[in-house]
């Protein structure tokens, strides 16, 4: 009789166990830093308890991997109405409400009632519209989405075609989608779950238009759910990821919506139809902001469960030999394996420091926004835009190279990586382009730029473009200094300010030579989304420093993390050596330094690996990975999750009594 089960061993893999017996710092105390404090990893432990003693979460895990896509959507649906329930039941306030989805770390299929249809209500619309609005749509009384993007235009707002014409004699807007590329075509939960969206379109008064503005429309009846006259709407099909979402397609046919359902906080239209604008006119753009902030985190999210998952597999595979006397080792011990995951491990530290950072300056010019000052809004637009952009591309790319070095099972679904991959994937194209987002940064750091050479004192991000370049001497004199992290925020920091005045100075002499101006931005594209990225990469370092300059901790977690920062930031410049180099921000010397240091940190955080990991304490149902779960018996989950695979159902297929069967038979009796 065989000894092989598919039971999962009650004790912890032992080759795991070995990492965590040897981690030089406390997993909990860093537990705290990353959640905030004991009382919010307390907090978050008590909701993962809550909602994972539910067997439904469990059995969703089974559904994601291997229903159908309905069947996915109407479990998602069902997950969503969930924890829509246990909200009210709780009292949660909307930080308990945050970690919960957190701990969820999936599409819920409501997804974007949560995630933009509420801060777009409460962004956009008037204080009256918002005790309207705002309160059913808390108490799921309205479940709504955010409907701007359209078949012909994501990236261009200006260009949108869905039109809101007001009709003085009705005071109504009537609301329509007039050719094939108008149909608003992606937002998440239009489909078949949204009875309600905010429409942004282009508004008309009196032949005039006024730019795009947000409109909430009913779009299904509120008892049966039926899709009200006037409208069509429907699921766009199955995508790469994220399949528990419907993104849906909209047709509006002149449908008739009451003057009050315009969100007139920014602009109002009187009944009589006269147009008043309030603010900035990039004021209707404030919803993207605010994801583009929490995009960052998701990256950090997104690269840490990542990482998780290839350090402890890389912790209980073992293949081949080092020592030919010694038994396999683990793969975790081949340089090439950690140079393969620990930029992902110090990535994940890196984006939990900038991502904080960016929140905070968030939140800080948000609150000065609600008291009707603008001032910060052209600085948080571009370092939003810049980061979002910088984190989804590096985190996205990361956990690819995470999955290729789990080597065949990585390619398993039950790994969860290729799931995270592609469910990560479409935060690069959301909530604007990022070639498109660093373009957006790019001509704001282009026009500080000209400021400081005018010689304006320049604040915030880019305060560092009025420096004097001539004053520049690279701070790495010995390779004891590749150590120091303000030596090496430094050299970020002139790197970046080179490859802006570069592609500067260039756009202004392509100018000079007669080259109209959208020709000669044109030209330089490229190296502009070069001055933004240099510029992104700069703020990241320079946040992961301060961030580990201002812990209150112990002097083992200090170390760590300083020792992570530094990889960080010496993995950056070995990788990008070419516009280290090219910028002058190091010369020869300095980058063979930088790159060996690079080497020898490896082994340095080798050590520490599967603690620092650890300390994102990820519940298991939340990793949702047989390889990165933290018992670390990979194997036996990896054969476990065979057991609800529909193709084990049966001993014999059906499709052998349909086609092979048949075929034998056919190829039995052929004398050929
Ligand atoms: C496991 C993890 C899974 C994660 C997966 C995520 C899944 C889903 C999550 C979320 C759902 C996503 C929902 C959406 O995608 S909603 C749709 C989002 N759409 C966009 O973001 C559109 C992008 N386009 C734009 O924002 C704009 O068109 C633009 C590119 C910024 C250009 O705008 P516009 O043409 O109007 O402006 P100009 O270029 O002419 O610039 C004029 C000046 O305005 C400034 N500006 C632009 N935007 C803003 C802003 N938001 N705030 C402040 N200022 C802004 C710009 O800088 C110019 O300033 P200047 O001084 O130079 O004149
Ligand atoms: C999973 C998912 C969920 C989404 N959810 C929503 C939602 O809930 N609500 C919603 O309204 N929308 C949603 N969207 C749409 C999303 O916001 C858009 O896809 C996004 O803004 C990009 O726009 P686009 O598709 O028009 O890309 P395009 O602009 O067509 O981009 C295509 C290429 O053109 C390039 N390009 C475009 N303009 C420029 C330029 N000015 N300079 C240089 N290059 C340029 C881009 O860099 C890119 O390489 C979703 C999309 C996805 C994938």
């Amino acid at each position: 009789m065989s000894e092989i089960t598919s039971s999962i061993p009650l004790q912890i893999n032992p080759d795991l166990q070995e990492e965590r017996d040897k981690a030089s710092f406390n997993v909990t105390e860093l537990t705290h830093i990353i959640y905030g404090g004991i009382e919010k990893t307390k907090k978050r432990k008590r909701l993962e308890k809550l909602l994972f003693s539910d067997p439904f979460f469990q059995e969703y895990q089974n559904v994601r991997a291997f229903g159908s896509r309905s069947e996915y959507y109407a479990a998602s649906v069902k997950k969503s109405t969930k924890i829509f329930k246990l909200r009210r039941q709780h009292k949660w306030t909307d930080e308990e409400y945050e970690t919960v989805l957190d701990i969820c770390h999936d599409d819920l299929a409501l997804t974007l009632h949560h995630t933009m249809f509420i801060p777009a209500l409460e962004r956009l619309a008037t204080e009256d519209q918002k005790s309207k609005w705002l309160t059913l749509a808390k108490q799921y009384k309205i479940i709504g989405t955010y409907a701007q993007t359209e078949l012909g235009h994501g990236t261009y707002l200006q260009g949108l075609e869905t039109t809101a014409t007001y009709d003085p004699q009705t005071r109504e807007f009537v609301m329509n989608t007039p050719t094939l590329s108008a149909m608003k075509w992606w937002p998440g939960s239009l489909g078949k779950s949204s009875n309600h969206a905010l429409v942004l379109a282009t508004l008309i008064i009196s032949g005039k238009k006024y730019g795009m503005h947000p409109f909430l429309v009913q779009l299904r009846s509120m008892d049966d759910h039926k899709v009200l006259p006037g409208v069509r709407v429907g699921d766009i099909g199955a995508k790469m990821g994220g399949n528990s979402v419907d993104n849906g397609y909209l047709i509006l046919d002149n449908v008739r919506i009451p003057r009050n359902n315009m969100l007139m906080k920014n602009a109002q239209v009187s009944p009589d139809g006269k147009f008043v604008t309030r603010g900035p006119s990039k004021a209707n753009y404030a919803t993207m902001m605010l994801i583009r902030v929490q995009i960052c985190t998701m990256a950090y999210q997104v690269v840490s469960s990542g990482a998780t998952i290839g350090i402890r597999y890389s912790a209980v595979r073992r293949q081949s030999k080092l020592d030919p006397q010694d038994r396999e080792p683990k793969i975790l011990e081949y340089q090439t394996q950690q140079y393969k995951i620990f930029p992902g491990l110090a990535m994940s530290y890196a984006f939990l420091f900038a991502s904080r950072s960016l929140t905070r300056k968030y939140e800080e010019a948000f609150a000065e926004i609600q008291r009707g000052d603008f001032k910060s809004l052209p600085e948080l637009h571009c370092l939003s835009s810049g980061l979002k952009s910088f984190c989804s591309e590096h985190s996205v790319r990361q956990v690819e190279i995470i999955r290729q070095s789990c080597g065949g099972h990585g390619y398993l679904n039950a790994a969860g990586l290729g799931m995270l991959v592609n469910a990560a994937a479409p935060m690069i194209t959301v909530e604007g382009e990022n070639t498109v987002m660093y373009l957006q940064l790019a001509r704001y750091i282009l026009k500080r730029f000209a400021g400081a050479m005018s010689g304006q004192q320049l604040d915030g991000s880019t305060s560092y473009l009025s420096m004097d370049p001539a004053t520049y001497v690279c701070p790495v004199m010995s390779e004891t200094d590749c150590r120091n992290l303000t030596a090496l925020c430094d050299i970020y920091r002139y790197r970046s300010y080179m490859t802006v005045c570069r592609v500067a100075r260039q756009v202004q002499h392509d100018m000079e030579s007669d080259m109209p101006q959208h020709v000669a931005i044109n030209k330089n594209l490229v190296d502009l989304v070069r001055a933004a990225k240099a510029h992104s990469y700069y703020i990241v370092v320079k946040d992961f420093v301060e961030g580990v300059d201002a812990l209150v901790a112990s002097a083992p977690v200090i170390k760590v993390l300083r020792t992570l920062c530094c990889f960080y930031a010496a993995h950056g410049i070995a990788e990008y050596s070419g516009d280290f180099l090219e910028s002058e921000a190091v010369g020869l010397h300095q980058l063979k330094w930088i790159k060996n240091l690079q080497v020898s940190l490896l082994g340095e955080i080798r050590p520490d690996a599967v603690a620092l990991v650890d300390a994102f304490d990820y519940h298991d149902i939340t990793l949702s990975s047989a390889l990165g779960c933290y018992d670390g018996n990979a194997y036996e989950r990896l054969f476990k999750s065979t057991e609800n695979d529909p193709m084990n159902k049966e001993e014999v297929h059906p499709s052998y009594y349909q086609y092979l069967k048949p075929f034998m038979e056919e190829m039995n009796k052929s004398k050929l």
